[in-house]
Formats: structure tokens, sequence, C-alpha cells
């Protein structure tokens, strides 16, 4: 079975402008309103493309109501935890020619909240996979990823993360099967410009040399590169096309390669339903389906 955890859930507000001038009365040419958050994003993917996942996280106040009948309605329910204090977050997403997202705090989870999803987790088994993606709330301990995976880590689960910085550094040492920064994460992790593929590449090394197993680096319009466990290095082309609302895309990705790499246990195939999933998403108004995903050539995936 897959897991996916979302600490801090949101809905999207997603709003076209056709030009956004900051310091004055902006009126929207667009809007509509999703269910956000990493690892539901993951989630709702991977019924996409045929896989059933368990969706756990904390939801609060009428906002999170509101994210767990959209979820329903397109066929995710969520089995959160839900919170007293504070409200699923809001995080705005203004596209005006270029993207600028405000993406909120979200709700306290205490103690007592962190150990009912303790128990949740305590049913995964060897075999299981678990996605943990996204920021966590200030009210919950920087080492939360650390402590889960080291649990599940011992039982023969097999994790993917898809987080920032101290997050995403902190769980290294437990071999996650897959870690997904984007090209932006990946300088910010080491503190300097990437400017080629080489030093990309050099540093998804260095990653795998601190334990992660697999590196996928996202690279939005440039495709993606991954380091295997088996020492391999594969690269993909993003298919062009006109992106509508790129929130999303690397969510859509994880969920791609998971999907690729459990349809046929190969690496450069998972890859490129990776990229595929990440594209189609970029190309529509929310996660792609499909036909669309499919629907991409191939061609324009392979590298020259
Ligand atoms: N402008 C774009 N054109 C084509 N594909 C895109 C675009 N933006 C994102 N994608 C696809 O989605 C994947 C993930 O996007 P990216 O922006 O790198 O991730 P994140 O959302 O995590 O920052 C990319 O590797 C690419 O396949
Ligand atoms: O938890 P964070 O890092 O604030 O990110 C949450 C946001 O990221 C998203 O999951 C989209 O992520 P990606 O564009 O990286 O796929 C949104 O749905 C959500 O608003």
């Amino acid at each position: 079975m897959i897991y996916t955890v979302t600490f801090n859930p949101s809905l999207d507000y997603v709003v076209g402008l056709d030009k956004f001038i900051p310091g004055t009365v902006n009126r929207a040419a667009s809007e509509h309103i999703y269910p956000g958050g990493k690892g539901i994003n993951v989630s709702v993917m991977l019924s996409h493309l045929g896989y059933e996942s368990r969706i756990l996280g904390f939801s609060a106040g009428f906002t999170g109501r509101s994210l767990q009948d959209m979820l329903k309605y397109h066929g995710c329910p969520p089995d959160f935890i839900e919170v007293k204090e504070g409200q699923t977050r809001i995080n705005v997403k203004l596209n005006a020619g270029e993207e600028t997202e405000i993406n909120g705090q979200g709700p306290t989870i205490t103690g007592q909240d962190m150990e009912k999803l303790y128990q949740k987790l305590d049913i995964l088994q060897r075999g299981d996979w678990l996605v943990l993606a996204g920021s966590i709330p200030g009210s919950v301990p920087r080492d939360v990823y650390e402590r889960i995976i080291e649990r599940l880590y011992k039982k023969g689960v097999h994790c993917i993360v898809d987080a920032e910085k101290e997050l995403l550094m902190d769980v290294l040492k437990y071999k996650p099967f897959l870690i997904k920064p984007n090209h932006h994460e990946l300088e910010e992790m080491f503190g300097k410009e990437l400017k080629t593929q080489e030093e990309i590449i050099r540093h998804a090394r260095l990653l795998q040399e601190m334990g992660a197993v697999n590196v996928l680096v996202s690279m939005d319009a440039e495709g993606a590169v991954l380091a295997t466990g088996s020492g391999e290095i594969y690269q993909r082309n993003a298919p062009k096309g006109r992106v509508v609302n790129s929130v999303g895309a690397g969510d859509s990705m994880v969920a791609g390669f998971l999907a690729g790499y459990l349809q046929t246990g190969d690496y450069e195939k998972a890859l490129e339903l990776g990229v595929a999933a990440g594209s189609a998403t970029a190309f529509t108004s929310w996660l792609a389906k499909k036909e669309e995903i499919y629907a991409l050539p191939a061609k324009e995936m392979t590298p020259a």
C-alpha cells in the first residue's frame, strides 16, 4: 500500500490576472480553488494513474472540511486527523505571466495530534511505500520527518521525501528510496549556484553519498535528471507546451515516477512518466489526467 503524509494541506486559490501591480486594487481574470498540499497532490495524481493510496495528514476548521469534501468528490477520500486550533491554510497562487505564490503557515498541531498520526503509521509494513511531502507547520518539531523515517526504515518501508533544506538533509541517513529536490532547492541545500547539468549531477551524487538511494532533480521547463542507486544517470527533456498553471508539477512528477517504477521496475521509464506527469500538469489548470499525460510526445522528452 502507498501512504502519503501531508502535514500542511491547503486549499490552493489560483488567480489569473493580465497584470499584477502591487500596491493597487487588482481584478482577477479567472479564479479557481483546488485541493492542495504536496502529499495530497501525489495521491490524487497516483489515482489518476490508477494507483490507490491512503491520504494521511492534518486538517482544521472550515477550510479543512472543504478540502475533505473536495477530495471525496475527486474520489480520494482522506484519512485526516482533525486538529482543534487554527485552520487549514489557503495558499494563494497568482498567475500573471509569471507565477507568484503565498503559502500560509497552517494550524496548530499538538503532541496528542502527533500521537494519533504515529498510531496510524504503526500499521505500515515491510514493502509499503510512504511519501512524506511538503512543509511542516511551526507547531511541529523540526525533526518530525526524521523521527517518522527512523521508525519506518527499520521496518523495511520504502520512503520518498519531497521537502526543503534541513527537513530533507536530516532524513538522508535513513536511506530514502527517492528524494526530489528541484534545481533551486538543490542550490539552497549546498548554498551555491549550480549552472551546468554536470554540476547538478555532481551534487545529486553528493546527496547519494549522504544516504539517498535515488535522487531526482527537477528543472521545470528543462526537464529532469535522475541519479539512480545503481549508479546510472538518466536525463529527460520536458515536452514543449503552453503553461497554464504549474502548481503541482513537482508533486505530479513524484507520483508519475512512483507509478512508472511500480509498473515497470525500470528507472528510465519511471523518469519518463515522471516528466510527462509533471509537464502535463503544468499545461493544464490542475493536476493532469492520465489521457493528457500519455498524449505528450515521448520523442520530445528523449535527450538528443
Ligand atoms: N514550464 C514547463 N514546461 C514543461 N514542463 C514543465 C514546466 N514546469 C514544470 N514542468 C515539468 O514538471 C516537472 C517538475 O517541475 P518543477 O517546477 O521542476 O518542480 P517543483 O514544482 O517541485 O518546483 C519538470 O521536471 C517538468 O517535467
Ligand atoms: O508545503 P509547502 O512547501 O508550503 O507547499 C505547498 C504547496 O505546494 C503544492 O503542493 C504544489 O507543489 P509543487 O508545485 O512543488 O508540486 C501546492 O498544492 C501547495 O499549495
